[in-house]
């Protein structure tokens, strides 16, 4: 059989309908109208159809046949899915076939599909179960996705290294790390962080010019990799810093790495012709017992790296207890939260969303504050993470979905246009039971319809245990909340999960903005999470956008909207509305 099988099961399948109902007189086109219709469709589509029956296809369109090499001849009824993937996700594509059997629905899947002359290529593959000649079979729809996933890969690589010195950075250690720690939990094992930052590396700079300093960084890179194990990390933290994470490392061990560190220094480095003589000062953290996750390790390296350099440079420091007073800072600082939960102290601030084709504020996004007694003002980088911690970050996002929700509303009602409003959602306050809820407890407490709010949740958030959470997110948007992705472009950025996920927006992470203007990686990656949003679209908006040479840079990438000092910091709800009053109160494109 060849392709004028589809055309028999279709018409098959048409004339038991119309059999069947005895409607299809009524219909306006006739069968053969109906056939001409589905294969001139089908000869058009831009993406790969087939349909499935016994394990065989049983039908395939141009599109299909050209992605793969094949004649229709070739195909079908000849060959099935198995023979166009490679052997390992055999089994995937077996319990696929199996789902669509008993009628479930599919969902985008990612394959190393196979082409007749051997080449492979990833496609993303989905099926939905139909009947033909009363017979279970399957539809689907298949499409190369190879540029996508270079375009991921290549976020990914730009995101996880230093570009100066080829370095993981600081996201790539991040991940190392929890590996690390993961590994250090189960068996019992320790694992240390070193701190190196260079002494007097600024005069380096500011008398032979930064090209000889970031020479001098690529050099002090290579030698001190020499130092260390393979299964042990260094990454460049940004500047003169560089941290190592030794897995397995007590303190006898690690002092040994420190000592071999500083003779690294002991030779002076050649850098264009110049021989300079430079020394580090190294702090040392061990985990369990001076933290217990990466941040608190590298502040804890951080300060008795300080301590080194008070001692003289050119030496390194254990971290003591009596060298910052974190915990006891921690502490003082849970109770005070829960007081100002009781008391009200907390309070939003607004930034604007601005779209970048009209110049108008379509949005805001809540942002909090803690106005409290005596510290006055104290921003949410120095308290969100303690809530998250101890768990009143419930009870603080709960306040803050419902805040922001009221204060749309009072917006509206005071005359001024609709906007959008985007909140923040803790991880933990995502993942908490019951958290549909309360959203929608905010949404009818407020009468805010559920499409003006936006969640924003980071990517991180939505990966971790991705099965619950999708779970999660559906519900929201069946309820009509939109969701963007936070801070995307410095965890997982792949398309498979974004198709999966029900996301709307993507907002660029600031890290990427910042320079933008003079960094061509950064360019590069942002215009490609532009491009990815456009192929899947997704609105796209950039953070921090600060200069208006940004501003322009984005707009020619075709970014959708931005956010960012350059038009106005977060203001309090009075001055939005001030501002809004103005609208459209910025084309700042000039
Ligand atoms: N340098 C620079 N910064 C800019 C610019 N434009 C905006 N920002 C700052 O970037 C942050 C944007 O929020 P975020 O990435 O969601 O990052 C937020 C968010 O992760 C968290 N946060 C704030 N409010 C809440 C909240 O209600 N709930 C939760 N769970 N987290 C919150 O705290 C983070 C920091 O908030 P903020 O200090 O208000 O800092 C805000 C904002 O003031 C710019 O042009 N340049």
């Amino acid at each position: 059989m060849t392709v004028a099988a589809g055309k028999t099961i279709l018409e098959q399948d048409l004339s038991d309908a119309a059999g069947g109902a005895g409607e299809f007189a009524r219909h306006a086109l006739s069968l053969a109208e109906q056939g001409e219709m589905f294969r001139s469709t089908m000869d058009a589509a831009q993406v790969g159809i087939f349909i499935l029956q016994d394990r065989r296809f049983k039908y395939a369109n141009p599109f299909f046949l050209r992605l793969f090499g094949f004649t229709a001849e070739e195909l079908v009824d000849r060959l099935g899915p198995l023979d166009i993937v490679v052997p390992e996700q055999h089994p995937v594509v077996l319990e696929q076939m199996q789902q669509r059997m008993i009628g479930v629905n599919g969902h985008n899947y990612e394959l190393t599909a196979v082409r007749k002359n051997g080449s492979t290529f990833p496609a993303m593959v989905r099926g939905s179960p139909v009947t033909f000649g009363g017979q279970p079979a399957s539809v689907g729809t298949v499409l190369d996705v190879s540029a996508q996933k270079a375009a991921e890969q290549r976020i990914r690589e730009l995101a996880d290294f230093d570009v100066l010195t080829g370095l993981p950075n600081r996201r790539l250690l991040r991940d190392r790390f929890a590996q690390l720690l993961a590994g250090a939990e189960r068996d019992g094992s320790a694992i240390a962080l070193i701190f190196l930052d260079l002494d007097h590396f600024k005069r380096v700079n500011d008398s032979l010019g930064h090209s000889v300093g970031d020479d001098l960084l690529c050099e002090v890179a290579r030698r001190v990799d020499t130092v260390i194990r393979r299964v042990d990390t260094v990454a460049r933290l940004g500047g003169d810093e560089f941290i190592f994470a030794l897995p397995a490392t007590h303190t006898a061990a690690a002092t040994e790495v420190a000592r071999r560190l500083l003779e690294v220094f002991g030779k002076p480095f050649a850098v264009a012709g110049h021989e300079l003589t430079v020394t580090g000062s190294l702090g040392i953290s061990v985990f369990p017992q001076d933290g217990e996750d990466l941040e608190t390790l590298l502040k804890n390296a951080d300060a008795a790296m300080y301590k080194a350099k008070e001692l003289g440079r050119n030496t390194f420091q254990f971290y003591n207890s009596a060298m910052n007073t974190a915990t006891l800072e921690r502490l003082l600082m849970e109770s005070n939260l829960r007081r100002a939960l009781i008391q009200e102290e907390f309070t939003l601030f607004y930034q604007p969303l601005v779209s970048l084709q009209s110049g108008l504020v379509i949005g805001v996004e809540a942002l909090i504050r803690w106005q409290h007694p005596d510290l006055g003002m104290i921003m949410p980088d120095r308290f969100i993470h303690v809530a998250e911690e101890t768990g009143l970050i419930n009870q603080i996002g709960d306040w803050v979905l419902c805040e922001a929700c009221r204060q749309a509303q009072r917006w509206v009602k005071a005359g001024l246009p609709p906007l959008i409003m985007a909140v923040n959602v803790a991880p933990v306050q995502f993942r908490q039971a019951g958290f549909v809820e309360v959203v929608a407890g905010a949404l009818a407490a407020s009468g805010l319809e559920a499409s003006r709010l936006e969640l924003e949740v980071t990517e991180r958030t939505v990966m971790h245990d991705a099965d619950i959470n999708l779970g999660t997110l559906s519900a929201l948007h069946r309820m009509g909340v939109e969701l963007s992705l936070d801070d995307f472009g410095t965890g997982y950025s792949s398309l498979a999960y974004l198709k999966r996920f029900p996301v709307g927006k993507l907002k660029i992470d600031r890290s990427f903005i910042n320079d933008l203007e003079t960094d061509a990686d950064d360019q590069a990656i942002a215009s490609t999470i532009v491009s990815m949003g456009r192929n899947l679209r997704l609105t796209v908006l950039a953070e921090g956008v600060e200069t208006i040479e940004q501003l322009a840079l984005l707009r020619k990438m075709g970014c959708d909207m931005a956010q960012g000092y350059h038009f106005s910091r977060p203001l309090p709800a009075e001055q939005i509305a001030d501002l809004l009053r103005q609208q459209p109160f910025m084309n700042r494109n000039d």
